[in-house]
């Protein structure tokens, strides 16, 4: 279609049963893939055309002895597409739907679908509509069969009110479609009985009246109205209208035909509505046909839908030979290609018999119909005679309502006695009153007012001939389009699978005329271009015959051999192939395009991928350029930022060294002044130490000299009071002999005074001279020393003197004449050398006497030390004496006193006091004066031990003390052991 923009068509032939709706279903699931859009949410018109197949099969199909889903109705389904080969819209078109099924049965088919899905409703819905089963049905009932193996009834039901939605159609209308087909089923079911006039019918019994009103009600019109539509007739004579009563065999015919006539009314209206909900596109430019029509009928009883049914086969078969077999070999002549004509079986003498006009079967049917007084009988006769000499026409021998065709598919007898009822195509206008006053809108519109001059005119309308200018259209849209075709063939009668009736196949085969078709494809030449059509598509092919400027027969024959093809024709403006060469030459177009597709790709691709690589070279480079100058920025405050951090770190280096630095500076400062402190101090507690030392060698010196002298004293003392004390106990005998001896005794302690007195000052000079004597001493070796080194600078003096003049000699010398003067200057020389060296000499001696003299007095001083020592000795020996003196002198002083006190108290009693306490004044006395004595060699502002604290005294021991004092020696041991003892 596309590629040609031609519209396409596709027929669907075969017997019933032999898959034609499968195969059409088949094609629009095909034809929705190719040209259906994106997939969305809402219902697209792909998915409408598909969901209004089980939609229509429902209402249309039914069980037949051929096949459980006949399509009782022809479908011709357009699809239409837009510019872009996207569908926009469809059409369907049925042909003459068999409406006598509604109400007429055989066993074992059944009546449409849709009936039992109804009955098969839930449960609501059932009670809602008041049915039951299938079997309480009148119009279901006259066969056996109900249930159709492998569908679920009830599950179609909801598949069905499904496939409703999808299509458009809505809540209520599905409602309303349902209700009618009820109120069908309710209608079949009302029986009538002889009335009480003659020709008159009521209704059988209270079940049909219970029918009656359920019709009634579903259909919502008048109940009574509705008896009297079945019941009666009303006749319009110029004069009057009659009111006729029907029997209660026109009565039952009344009611189906309102049965059928509201079936066929819903049909067309679901089809319509259909049409609606998809839509059409007035503006479409290509459409596909799917005819699927039912296929050749022949059963033991054929009727008038038998008849119109293999008509439209015959109609179908002719177009099929006019396209084949006809116009094909016509072509071949009107071409003058080398042909040899096929003979094939035209079927145009039947389809002369049937639709001929006048004189056609159909055409005496209607002639029939339109005389009252006819019957199916005068109907046969006429037919007897006017086809008496037709070869498609068969007499039967014993009947006289029968006749038989002789189709293209086989021969047919017909039962003509409905043939004249069944074409009579027209609404009784009681029904037509009745349902068009419906309340039920929906039912009122199935019945629409006809229009006046329709009423008037005539109240015949021939279905047959209806039907034949149907498929007379059916025909033109199929001519107009680029037909195909598809030849079902039913494998077996049985509705088995795997299995094949070869006769039937053959039958089938042949009837259909197949094989001739076959034989017409083999022989004969189905691809046919013009020259130019054939030169456009392939001359692709051989590109250097097309330069060569042949004449177009001959660049085809070119092209055509140089593919080494055989078989074809080249005609008067045609090329003509064999079945097969177009495909094959499209095959190498198509290789060729793909090649040089490839090329154009491969320079497209190129040229783009070039562009490509510019445009990312450019970019690339300006990338490469950004990024350097940003690496290079980056370097460069890289850089910065490191020669900053570098001047950051110099500088802080710089000042932690200066710090760092200035800290140690400090430090060695500090430790320098701290070491000088230390040593400092270190010399100043020497020197402290060494201060105290000889404080303490003072004290030491001093204490020993005054305890010495205490000591000495207290001998002294001790000595005279015992040596007193003896005398005076002595005198004391003597007093006590001599008690008057008293003067003596006085004069004796006197005495002894003066001793002590005398002792005393023998002690303090024998001190001071030893003093003088060590003063002298240091004076006389000071006064040694210094005339030593007086003579030692005069000698140094003469040496440099000497030295002096011998330089001048030598001078003199060395500036005087060697002969001349030589000798007078050494006389004087000589003296004067003589002189100086018995001056040297003396001076030498003087030094050597000084020297004897210096080590004499030193002989000496270490004499008088020797002898001080002895001395010392023999005063630390006297003063152990004189202490031993002293105790034992005080034990005589207390043994004295005692006796003193003695005495005293003797005394006390007989004579004068005063003179007894004489010896206590005298001790009294000396011991003021040796404190006295003492005094002048202490230091001027002594340190005055009582008033130091322990601890005061405790640190100066430690500040004296040997391990921390380097002091003289003689502040060792000994002076701690002093201080022990003093503590
Ligand atoms: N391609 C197929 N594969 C399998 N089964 C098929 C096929 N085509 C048809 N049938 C079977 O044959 C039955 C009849 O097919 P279909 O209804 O298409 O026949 P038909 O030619 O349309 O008959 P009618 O003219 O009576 O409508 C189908 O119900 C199905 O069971």
């Amino acid at each position: 279609m596309i590629n040609e923009g031609k519209s396409n068509s596709v027929l669907v032939s075969g017997e019933s049963g032999a898959g034609k709706t499968e195969t059409t279903k088949m094609l629009m699931r095909y034809l929705a893939y190719l040209g259906g859009r994106v997939p969305t949410a809402g219902r697209t018109v792909e998915q409408k055309v598909l969901e209004s197949n089980p939609v229509l099969e429902a209402f249309g199909n039914a069980k037949t002895v051929r096949n459980n889903n006949s399509s009782r109705f022809g479908k011709f389904v357009e699809i239409q597409f837009d510019k872009h080969g996207k569908i926009s819209g469809a059409a369907i078109r049925t042909y003459l739907l068999e409406r006598s099924r509604v109400c007429q049965i055989s066993n074992p088919e059944r009546n449409y679908h849709c009936f039992y899905l109804l009955c098969a409703a839930p449960a609501q819905e059932i009670e809602k509509y008041k049915l039951g089963n299938p079997e309480s049905f009148h119009y279901l009932n006259q066969s056996n069969c109900y249930e159709l193996v492998g569908v679920n009834d009830a599950h179609e039901y909801l598949a069905i009110r499904r496939a409703m939605d999808i299509v458009g159609i809505s809540e209520r209308e599905q409602d309303s479609i349902f209700k009618v087909v009820a109120s069908i089923l309710h209608l079949g079911n009302i029986e009538f009985d002889k009335g009480e006039d003659n020709d008159s019918s009521v209704l059988k019994d209270d079940t049909s009246n219970f029918h009656l009103q359920m019709t009634a009600e579903l259909l919502m019109c008048d109940p009574q109205a509705l008896e009297d539509a079945l019941c009666k007739r009303m006749m319009v004579t110029p004069e009057e209208v009659i009111k006729r009563s029907l029997d209660p065999i026109g009565a039952t015919v009344s009611r189906d035909g309102l049965a059928k006539t509201i079936y066929s009314r819903l049909f067309d209206w679901l089809v319509a509505k259909i049409n609606m909900s998809i839509g059409q596109d007035p503006n479409s430019k290509s459409l596909i046909g799917v005819l699927d029509i039912y296929g050749f009928e022949s059963f033991g009883t054929n009727s008038f839908e038998q008849f119109c049914i293999n008509f439209t086969n015959e109609k179908l078969q002719q177009h099929f030979n006019q396209y084949v077999f006809k116009m094909e070999q016509e072509e071949y002549v009107k071409e003058e290609i080398d042909w040899s004509y096929i003979e094939f079986v035209d079927n145009q003498d039947v389809l002369d018999l049937i639709e001929k006009k006048p004189g056609g079967i159909i055409a005496l049917l209607d002639e029939a119909c339109m005389f009252p007084k006819s019957t199916h009988e005068t109907f046969c006769q006429k037919l007897y005679q006017t086809f008496k000499a037709h070869k498609r026409f068969i007499k039967p021998k014993l009947s006289s309502t029968n006749f038989t065709i002789a189709h293209f598919a086989g021969e047919v007898l017909y039962q003509a006695d409905q043939f004249l009822d069944k074409n009579k195509d027209y609404v009784v206008p009681e029904h037509q009153a009745l349902l068009g006053a419906s309340k039920c809108s929906f039912v009122a519109e199935l019945f629409p007012p006809l229009p006046e001059e329709s009423t008037k005119s005539s109240k015949f309308s021939s279905i047959a001939s209806r039907f034949k200018l149907q498929l007379q259209q059916l025909m033109e849209t199929l001519n107009s389009t680029e037909p195909h075709y598809i030849r079902c063939v039913k494998p077996n009668n049985l509705l088995k699978p795997g299995i094949f009736e070869n006769v039937n196949v053959m039958q089938q085969l042949r009837s259909g005329g197949v094989l001739e078709a076959i034989k017409i494809s083999c022989a004969g030449y189905p691809s046919r271009r013009t020259f130019d059509d054939f030169l456009k598509r392939f001359g692709v092919l051989a590109p250097e015959v097309l330069q060569r400027k042949y004449d177009e027969r001959a660049t085809c024959t070119k092209i055509l051999e140089k593919k080494g093809l055989s078989g074809f024709q080249i005609g008067n403006s045609k090329v003509f192939l064999r079945a097969g060469q177009l495909a094959e030459l499209d095959g190498w177009r198509a290789v060729v395009l793909s090649n040089k597709a490839r090329v154009i790709q491969q320079t497209m691709r190129r040229h783009m991928a070039h562009k490509q690589y510019t445009a990312l070279r450019k970019a690339t480079i300006n990338v490469q350029a950004l990024w350097r100058r940003r690496l290079a920025c980056k370097l460069f405050e890289d850089i910065k930022r490191e020669e900053a951090a570098i001047k950051l770190q110099k500088n802080s280096r710089r000042y932690l060294s200066k710090r760092s630095y200035t800290k140690l500076q400090y430090a060695v400062l500090v430790l320098q002044a701290g070491l000088r402190a230390m040593a400092a101090g270190k010399e100043f507690r020497h020197r402290k130490q060494t201060k105290a030392a000889i404080i303490i060698q003072t004290q030491w010196r001093c204490h020993s000299a005054s305890s010495y002298y205490q000591k000495l004293k207290r001998a002294s003392l001790m000595f005279q009071c015992k040596g007193r004390g003896r005398f005076a106990r002595r005198e004391f005998r003597k007093l006590k002999k001599d008690s008057r001896e008293t003067g003596e005794s006085k004069e004796a302690k006197d005495k002894l005074e003066k001793q002590v007195e005398e002792l005393t000052w023998q002690l303090q000079l024998e001190k001071r001279l030893r003093t003088e004597l060590e003063e002298t001493k240091g004076l006389e070796i000071m006064n040694l020393q210094n005339s030593l080194q007086a003579v030692q600078d005069k000698l140094e003096e003469t040496n440099g003197m000497l030295e002096k003049e011998r330089e001048a000699a030598q001078n003199s010398i060395e500036e005087a004449p060697h002969v001349i003067k030589e000798t007078p200057v050494l006389v004087e020389d000589t003296e004067k050398i003589d002189i100086l060296t018995a001056e040297v000499e003396r001076l030498k001696a003087l030094l050597r006497s000084e020297k004897q003299r210096a080590l004499d007095f030193e002989k000496i001083y270490n004499e008088a030390q020797e002898s001080n020592e002895e001395r010392r000795k023999k005063l630390e020996s006297t003063e152990v004496k004189v202490d031993q003196l002293q105790e034992s002198l005080e034990r005589m002083i207390q043994g004295f006193s005692n006796q003193v006190l003695e005495l005293k108290m003797i005394l006390s009693t007989s004579s004068d006091s005063s003179s007894i306490t004489r010896p206590i004044d005298i001790y009294d006395q000396t011991d003021a004066t040796s404190n006295e004595l003492t005094s002048p060699t202490l230091d001027p502002n002594p340190v005055i031990i009582s008033s130091l604290t322990p601890d005061a005294l405790r640190q100066i021991v430690q500040d004296l003390s040997p391990s921390k004092s380097s002091g003289p020696e003689t502040a060792g041991s000994d002076r701690e052991g002093a201080f022990d003892d003093f503590f």
